[in-house]
């Protein structure tokens, strides 16, 4: 078992698909630009505020130009820290948090979602004292899946690799985990596009109520 758990957000503790979207075409609308469907948007979650804005302005322009897309992220983040009124929490995430903190683990959150909108959706979620370290995509130099903010994390509350475990939802996630050498759980009911199977993962669930004897049957640190 380990002593903590790291989670990523969107996609795995929240399904924040339906706002990010909303953001990106107020962007859009604003700019006099095409929109981006649903289904769109959701593809270019995963790598940060900046890649989802180079594709989302490729899709719609079918170019980048660093001007503008400078531009666009700017505006994307002006809207994103304030959409929250779509966004749900996945079934059961809250009282699996709420059970791992009783049973003695330690938690903390490794999101490529750029800081300020992370902790406005924390805060909104009533969630801002709940993980102990956060890390957002434009905390440190370089973003998911290099490892450096998975164990910046770990660095942060004290702890080293074995002693934790990462829980993510994506390509990205797992990439993370294994460049990082950490075990990995794959939560199988967000933005993934790969089947979950071919994907680096110590163990694959779709129910957080599952979590807690996933977490329980990996090997002691
Ligand atoms: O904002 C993104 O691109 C993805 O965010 P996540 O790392 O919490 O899934
Ligand atoms: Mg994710």
């Amino acid at each position: 078992m380990s002593r903590a758990v790291i989670f990523d957000l969107d996609g795995t503790l929240i399904d924040s698909a339906p706002d990010i979207w909303r953001a990106a075409n107020a962007v859009l609308e604003g700019e006099g630009l095409p929109l981006v469907t649903f289904e769109q948007s959701r593809g270019f979650i995963g790598r940060g505020a900046r890649v989802f804005v180079e594709r989302m302005e490729l899709a719609v322009t079918g170019a980048n130009e660093a001007a503008r897309t400078t531009h666009l992220h700017a505006r994307f983040l002006h809207f994103y820290e304030r959409a929250h009124e779509n966004t749900r929490v996945y079934p059961h995430v809250a009282e699996a948090l709420k059970g791992l903190r009783s049973a003695g683990l330690r938690l903390g959150l490794c999101t490529n979602k750029p800081f300020r909108p992370t902790e406005a959706a924390l805060r909104h979620l009533g969630w801002s004292d709940l993980f102990e370290v956060v890390i957002g995509g434009d905390t440190l130099p370089v973003a998911k899946p290099d490892p450096a903010p998975l164990l910046e994390v770990i660095a942060r509350m004290g702890l080293s690799l074995p002693e934790i475990t990462y829980i993510g939802d994506s390509e990205t996630d797992a990439e993370t985990a294994e460049r990082a050498g950490a075990r990995f759980g794959l939560y199988t009911e967000g933005y993934r596009k790969a089947a979950p199977e071919t994907l680096f993962h110590d163990f694959l669930f779709d129910d957080y109520r599952h979590l807690p004897d996933h977490l329980a049957q990996l090997k002691t640190a």
